[in-house]
């Protein structure tokens, strides 16, 4: 299947049967919900100017998104995905980083096509819902409610609400726990290797979408059960249970 297709058709990359039976659905933040790639590069850029460095271009700064934003200053001081920047440095450039980003953190970001639309058949087809994010609280929740998206979910957890992030299976079982319910019937949907390695260390059930971003990978390389072109495309391929 190509890269037009894939945003077209749902792409079934598991021999399980569907529609799988789930009752609580897990929505990932940037890259799958809300594409936040511009103001996160704007924030990362400005920081690079102040410190009198070079800007890097929005492609490379969107595959430095996944891991927090701790880790997209670090990649951005660097411009590479695992050097560790000079500690001074860094401890200088993230508060730098956190100023610009909080002063735009929705001048660009926008909830993708089939975001709402998926929300509502999830929340009409009596399935409990709740965002994990690795991003930082201070920002998730100003996010969520400025794109009117944060009474969806009953429980949101972001990159510091626990002490592991994912790809750790924490958040999963947090969820799992706070829903009294067991990892397979969870269903994530994710758009990154966080959420298919943190989905699959859980035991729940993982989709993924094509047009997130994936540390800059294709997405066809990660173990889910479907990818799908939108949330509402997912909403057709699992049943509520009881
Ligand atoms: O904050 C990040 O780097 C990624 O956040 P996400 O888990 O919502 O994709
Ligand atoms: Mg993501």
């Amino acid at each position: 299947m190509d890269q037009d297709n894939l945003q077209r058709a749902v792409n079934y990359t598991n021999k399980i049967a569907f529609p799988i039976p789930i009752k609580v659905v897990v929505i990932d933040l940037d890259g799958t919900l809300l594409d936040t790639a511009a103001d996160l590069a704007h924030a990362a850029n400005k920081m690079l100017l102040e410190l009198g460095k070079p800007e890097l271009p929005l492609a490379t700064i969107q595959s430095f998104i996944g891991k927090g934003i701790q880790k997209l200053v670090k990649r951005s001081l660097t411009n590479s995905l695992d050097t560790e920047p000079d500690a001074e440095l860094f401890a200088k450039a993230l508060p730098i980083y956190e100023r610009n980003y909080r002063e735009h953190l929705y001048t660009y970001t926008r909830p993708y096509p089939g975001v709402v639309e998926g929300l509502n058949a999830l929340k009409q087809n009596g399935f409990q819902l709740a965002c994990i994010t690795n991003k930082a609280e201070a920002f998730t929740l100003p996010l969520l409610r400025a794109t009117n998206l944060l009474a969806y979910f009953e429980l949101v957890l972001s990159g510091d609400s626990l002490p592991k992030k994912k790809p750790d299976p924490l958040p999963l079982l947090h969820a799992c726990k706070y829903f009294h319910i067991v990892p397979h019937e969870l269903l994530l949907i994710g758009d990154s290797l966080n959420d298919a390695i943190a989905a699959r260390a859980a035991g729940c059930n993982i989709f993924c979408v094509p047009y997130g971003y994936n540390e800059g990978r294709d997405v066809r390389e990660l173990d889910c059960d479907a990818i799908v072109p939108t949330l509402f495309e997912a909403s057709k391929l699992i049943k509520k249970v009881i």
